[in-house]
């Protein structure tokens, strides 16, 4: 595999922080390329997902395009007039962007089934075009992520497509909510192994101390 296809079990769960934790960790011991093909909710001068992995991770990060309205792609689109390219076009470009040896990250917009062009097509449809891609499914710590989590991963088995495992992003405020959630019960419920946890204030950390720590987070071999 030398594409990842970073997921969500929603939008705000921490997919980008994410990303960006695992480009810090990978980019240690190879070249590692990000892209998000879809950004919405910014406009043309707000910095955007591509650049807090920039900011965070110190990697390479492409951004596709860029839509004003927080709201789902298609729907973002629409309000400004754009016509989104198909998830081929921008499998194509994911593709492109390809280094020689290493990683491709790719974020996706939102959870696994939003739709990212003009016939709604998903993040499960683009991955159809990427060869050589898996996907990690980023979950929400806190009560509610074990259904969650098993809709998306669900979603991902009924079409086939290889998951290369969980990562715990985003933490509720709420201390209490976050012990009850029984993370420990994920990687047995799912099959699928736990690759990494961020802690709670992943995305608060300095970059250079969030570079220096990320690769503890995570429980694979680069
Ligand atoms: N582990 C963490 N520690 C601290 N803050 C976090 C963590 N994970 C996510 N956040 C914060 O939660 C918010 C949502 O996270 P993030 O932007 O990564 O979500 P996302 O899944 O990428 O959302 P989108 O669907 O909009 O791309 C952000 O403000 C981010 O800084
Ligand atoms: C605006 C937000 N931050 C994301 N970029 C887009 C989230 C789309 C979610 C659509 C939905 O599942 O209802
Ligand atoms: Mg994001």
């Amino acid at each position: 595999m030398s594409v990842l296809l970073v997921t969500g079990t929603d939008t705000g769960v921490g997919k980008t922080v994410a990303t960006a934790a695992l480009a810090a960790y990978l980019s240690r011991s190879t070249t590692v390329i990000v892209s998000k093909p879809l950004q919405t909710g910014v406009d043309a001068v707000e910095p955007g997902d591509a650049d807090e992995v920039r900011r965070l991770a110190g990697v390479e990060a492409h951004e596709g395009v860029r839509l004003r309205d927080p709201l789902a792609p298609t729907t973002a689109a629409r309000r400004e007039g754009v016509d989104l390219p198909s998830v081929k076009e921008q499998a194509a470009a994911i593709d492109a962007l390809r280094p020689p040896s290493g990683w491709t990250l790719v974020e996706g917009a939102g959870g696994l089934l939003v739709g990212l062009d003009g016939e709604g097509r998903n993040l499960a449809d683009l991955a159809v075009h990427l060869p050589h891609s898996a996907f990690v499914v980023v979950v929400r710590a806190g009560l509610g992520t074990l259904n969650h989590t098993m809709l998306t991963v669900e979603a991902l088995r009924a079409r086939k497509l290889p998951i290369a495992g969980l990562v715990v992003g985003a933490w509720p405020e709420d201390p209490d909510l976050a012990e009850r959630c029984n993370l420990e019960e994920l990687p047995g419920l799912a099959g699928l192994p736990l690759l990494g946890k961020l802690p709670a204030n992943a995305a608060a950390l300095p970059p250079e101390t969030f570079r220096a720590q990320a690769p503890t987070w995570f429980n694979f071999p680069a």
